[in-house]
């Protein structure tokens, strides 16, 4: 929480106007997930944006072999735009019996989106549910007969191919009742993800190559602050003018310039309901063994 409290006080320097709550939420932990709602439906009667930010990429291995293979190959810059095929995770069981991954960057957060359902659908108004999913999510990583992952070795592209499907179920079922979900992708951001895949002094060190890199590709933002264009972006739009089926990059230029780029995403609509589906079931099922 003393994070939470120097971000909150570092935004009262900077918008002294402006109000700002602070609230313990772990979503790897359904209970955690559960209490912390209750106290934002305690404290709030409706909800206008929900961010689902948090996530997590534990034990990340670099594939080297794999990497040099893909760096004299015609898929290059495909590779640097997402990661495919050079990067495995491994993942654990937390104490609700869940694979980490999996709760941490989907199932807590469809749970957290169930319970706020009452102050996000609400008569007259529209509500924005924020995903930051990546253009690491592969759909050959995601399987519906293994949600969790636990027969493979990319948790990480499961679990956001999994949001990218989640989003288009939220807003088939939401829409009508005034909510509108969407996934962006911030790029290639500097922070201590990826300071767990390659330490932030070897980062530091190829920093030239990657603003070279960046003129071929656009999807290295980065800094934070490039990686927020999205999130900027979309909360200037209204809601209801975006397309479900779509997701938003942040992109930076060559020339460091920042922009929102749309990309279709590689969803099925069938496959998106049956996911939608399966985590029901795992609810209910949690929910029974918490009774
Ligand atoms: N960095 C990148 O290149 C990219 C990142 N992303 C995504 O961006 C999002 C933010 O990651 P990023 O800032 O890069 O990484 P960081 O590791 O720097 O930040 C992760 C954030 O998630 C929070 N978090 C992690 N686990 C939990 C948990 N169990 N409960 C509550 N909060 C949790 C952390 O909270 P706390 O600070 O309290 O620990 C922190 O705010 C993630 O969803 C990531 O997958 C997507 C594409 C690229
Ligand atoms: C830049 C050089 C010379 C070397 C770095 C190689 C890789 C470590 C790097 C290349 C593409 C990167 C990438 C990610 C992690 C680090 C790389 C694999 C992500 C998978 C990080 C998390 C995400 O969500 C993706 C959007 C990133 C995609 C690109």
């Amino acid at each position: 929480m003393q994070r939470a409290e120097a971000a909150r006080q570092a935004l009262l320097t900077s918008h002294p106007e402006s109000e700002v709550a602070v609230l313990k939420l772990d979503v790897g932990s359904i209970r955690s997930v559960l209490h912390a709602a209750q106290e934002v439906k305690l404290r709030y009667n409706r909800l206008d944006y929900l961010y689902l930010n948090a996530g997590i990429m534990p034990n990340p291995q670099l594939d080297i072999k794999a990497f040099f293979k893909g760096l004299f190959s015609s898929n290059v810059i495909s590779m640097f735009a997402t990661g495919e095929g050079i990067l495995t995770q491994k993942d654990k069981t937390t104490s609700d019996g869940l694979q980490e991954v999996f709760v941490t960057n989907l199932f807590g957060h469809y749970l957290l989106v169930r319970e706020l359902e009452p102050l996000l659908c609400q008569p007259e108004k529209t509500s924005q549910v924020i995903w930051t999913s990546s253009s690491n999510a592969h759909r050959s990583a995601f399987s519906l007969e293994d949600l969790q992952h636990l027969r493979g070795t990319e948790p990480y592209s499961s679990s956001k191919y999994a949001s990218d499907l989640l989003s288009v179920a939220l807003n088939r079922k939401h829409n009508q009742q005034g909510m509108y979900s969407s996934v962006i992708c911030p790029g290639l951001v500097m922070t201590n993800l990826t300071y767990g895949i390659l330490p932030s002094f070897f980062w530091t060190l190829i920093m030239p190559i990657m603003w070279l890199i960046r003129v071929f590709t656009n999807t290295f933002t980065l800094t934070p602050y490039n990686g927020a264009e999205a999130l900027f972006w979309l909360f200037m739009q209204k809601p209801e003018s975006l397309d479900a089926l779509v997701k938003y990059h942040s992109l930076t230029s060559g020339l460091g310039n920042n922009y929102t780029q749309p990309h279709k995403m590689d969803i099925d609509e069938d496959m998106s309901e049956a996911l939608y589906k399966k985590l029901q079931d795992l609810e209910d099922e949690v929910r029974q063994r918490l009774n």
